[in-house]
């Protein structure tokens, strides 16, 4: 009504060329930003647009006559007909919300009941019904799903030190089909909640991967804790500078992790350094938690209780000397993780319940259309991402890595380039009396070019 009126006024105020080529100048420049940058686009513009046009030609179009027929639509004793009401439509790149008065009387139930048939009728994929309030509710129509056919693949292991940038880590790709990468630098510390079987290993292995030129030369150090007995990360021991497979050890490696950065701490300001940069002096020191509860929750009250303020102490004093925290965790509530707001980048995969979504990712994240309680269980690896700053969550899937393509991983971080000298041979301890004549023709032949030795 607003837009029809302003149209309006414009048109006899300035006249219908000069709107018409301000309208065509509009879609030009929209269309070209979209066709160069369709994430940033969506996130500024796209979603607005399609928001308006959806809710004016298909929700609120057919809504009465759905509603109708779906019997939605309440009669009274004098025959007067009420219908719940659509109040806003707000959409992301995969789902649309619908917001919904209920009539009084009504209830969420109602809407449950004929979810599949109002799914059907929208063309959606799925659809799940939200209590916002008292009387108001949200359909969420999932319209597409674009990980069903996008491959993911696994990115390649960086080929040198150089080509290693802390503050991209490539692990996966968006839901654009863009590369998703994590940031070490600017998103410091990163958070990841997931049902069993989400997921979380291969989050956690790719980033892993991306650093492993790094880790080969000592400028990235990792000290992973996987209190599970080491099931997770047990393949990788020989690569990390510091692993513990129970929360006995767990603690331990977490004193020790605290003691060498609060050194290095105390180190560098007395250089008067106030950044570190990350090399095999300063190294970035990367702490994994593979099961935090395990650690602050399902463990002796002794270790709960000396382990909470070292984490917190990580987590708030080393952005500078460059210690990072990576956690993950089933059940992100405050019991097992009381520093939740400490993480600057959340990520939430499949999650059990709906509530968990918000206790990961924030206050109103749910709302705002990250509904990873929703991911299906056939979608390990997929998340949505929420960076402090930003307000729109992002939907992520990050790429398998294997067995196979550990053991490789390992295999190439553990291999320390060996010097010439070292290569060869020690000598061959020959007593005088075993030198035969076929030694000293040997000897009377060499020219000087070692590579068989070396070779050997
Ligand atoms: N990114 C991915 N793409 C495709 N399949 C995946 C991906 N990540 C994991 N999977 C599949 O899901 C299974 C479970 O994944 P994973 O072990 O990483 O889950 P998890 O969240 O670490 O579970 P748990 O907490 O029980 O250790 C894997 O064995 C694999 O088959």
């Amino acid at each position: 009504m607003t837009s029809t009126v302003v149209l309006g006024a414009s048109v006899v105020w300035l006249g219908y060329l000069v709107v018409l080529s301000a309208a065509g100048v509009a879609v030009v420049a929209g269309a070209s930003w979209c066709l160069l940058d369709r994430p940033t686009f969506d996130r500024f513009a796209g979603r607005l647009l399609r928001a308006w046009w959806r809710r004016w030609a298909v929700y609120q179009r057919q809504w009465f006559d759905l509603a109708y027929r779906a019997g939605l639509v309440v009669t009274d004793h004098r025959g007067r007909s009420w219908a719940p009401k659509v109040l806003r439509v707000s959409s992301s790149w995969c789902w649309d919300h619908v917001r919904i008065r209920m009539v009084k009387t009504q209830e969420p139930g109602d809407f449950e009941a004929v979810l599949e048939r109002l799914a059907n009728a929208y063309r959606a994929r799925r659809a799940t019904v939200r209590t916002l309030k008292p009387g108001v509710i949200s359909l969420d129509f999932q319209r597409r799903e674009p990980f069903d056919e996008m491959p993911i693949p696994l990115p390649a292991l960086p080929e040198s030190v150089e080509s290693v940038d802390l503050g991209r880590l490539v692990i996966g790709r968006t839901e654009y089909g863009r590369d998703f990468a994590l940031d070490l630098l600017g998103g410091l510390h990163i958070l990841l909640a997931g049902a069993t079987g989400s997921g979380k290993g291969s989050w956690l292995w790719g980033l892993i991967r991306q650093l492993a030129p790094l880790i080969r030369a000592g400028s990235v150090r990792l000290w992973v804790i996987d209190p599970k007995g080491g099931m997770e990360f047990g393949a990788g021991r020989e690569m990390f500078h510091r692993f513990a497979d129970s929360d006995v050890t767990g603690l331990e490696l977490m004193r020790e992790y605290v003691e060498t950065l609060d050194a290095r701490k105390e180190d560098l300001g007395r250089r008067g350094i106030r950044t570190a940069t990350a090399s095999a002096e300063t190294p970035m020191d990367v702490l994994i938690v593979d099961e935090l509860a395990a650690m602050t929750q399902y463990c002796s009250r002794d270790i709960a209780r000396e382990f909470e303020p070292l984490l917190g102490k990580a987590l708030t004093q080393y952005r500078a000397v460059l210690g990072r925290v990576v956690g993950a965790v089933q059940e992100p509530h405050k019991d097992n993780v009381p520093m939740r707001g400490l993480f600057p980048t959340k990520i939430a995969l499949r999650l059990d319940e709906a509530s968990y979504v918000d206790m990961t990712l924030g206050e109103g994240v749910r709302d705002r259309g990250a509904l990873a309680d929703q991911i299906p269980e056939i979608m390990p690896g997929v998340g949505y991402v929420k960076h402090d700053g930003r307000r729109e969550p992002l939907r992520v899937r990050a790429a398998f890595t294997s067995d196979d393509d550990i053991a490789a991983l390992v295999a190439y971080c553990t291999v320390t380039p060996l010097r010439r000298t070292e290569r060869r041979p020690a000598p061959r301890r020959t007593a005088i009396a075993e030198i035969t004549e076929a030694d000293i023709e040997h000897i009377d032949t060499f020219d000087g070019d070692d590579e068989d030795h070396d070779a050997a």
